[in-house]
């Protein structure tokens, strides 16, 4: 069994609803196994400011899929849940991005492991600590802590807890 690590975003609402129905889409396939989740995060849209928070979580899977196969599960679940995509970091109902795949770097033009900008994202970055501390992220052999420790703190207090029970969306 191959471990990938993958990042969910939304920040069109139903935010929690589209994150809830990404994970069902993805445990529902056999080649899939969901073995950890982090905590959901809410934090500020980082590239393209002029849109909604999002809500951020890391998930990490068993699979005997292969990146491709993966990207493309992924990719037919962004499709199947209204992801469109005009503006670049613009707004989405859901985004799955992966971001390690065993300890493969590549650098193939539809895919890129480890993802090439995860290691300058908090939104990333501090729920996959969350589920894989002890992780030496390929390509750069560091541990996910050494990049948060880079981090400038703005970023960090970008990146919060989202407390379900403060919401009104379930
Ligand atoms: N590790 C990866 N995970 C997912 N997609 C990838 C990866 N590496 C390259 N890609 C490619 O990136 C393309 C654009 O992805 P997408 O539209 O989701 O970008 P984005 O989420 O807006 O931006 P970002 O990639 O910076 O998070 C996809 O079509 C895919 O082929
Ligand atoms: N906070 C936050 N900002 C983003 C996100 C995201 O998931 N969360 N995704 C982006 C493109 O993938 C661009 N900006």
């Amino acid at each position: 069994m191959n471990i990938a690590y993958i990042a969910l975003g939304a920040n069109i609402e139903p935010r929690k609803e589209y994150m809830n129905n990404a994970l069902k889409e993805l445990a529902a396939r056999d080649s899939v196994f969901i073995q950890k989740e982090s905590s959901i995060y809410e934090t500020a849209p980082v590239g393209y400011a002029n849109q909604a928070y999002f809500l951020n979580m890391v998930i990490e899977v068993n699979t005997s899929l292969s990146p491709i196969e993966l990207m493309l599960l992924c990719q037919k679940i962004e499709h199947k849940m209204g992801r469109d995509r005009k503006i670049r970091n613009g707004p989405r109902t859901i985004d799955l991005d992966i971001l390690v795949y065993n300890q493969e770097n590549s650098k193939m033009e539809n895919l890129i492991l480890p993802h090439p900008r995860m290691h300058e994202r908090a939104f990333v970055l501090i729920p996959l600590n969350e589920v894989a501390p002890n992780l030496i992220l390929p390509t750069w052999n560091k541990r996910v802590a050494y990049f948060i420790n880079k981090l400038p703190e703005s970023d960090i207090k970008d990146v919060t807890k989202w407390m379900q029970s403060e919401s009104v969306e379930e």
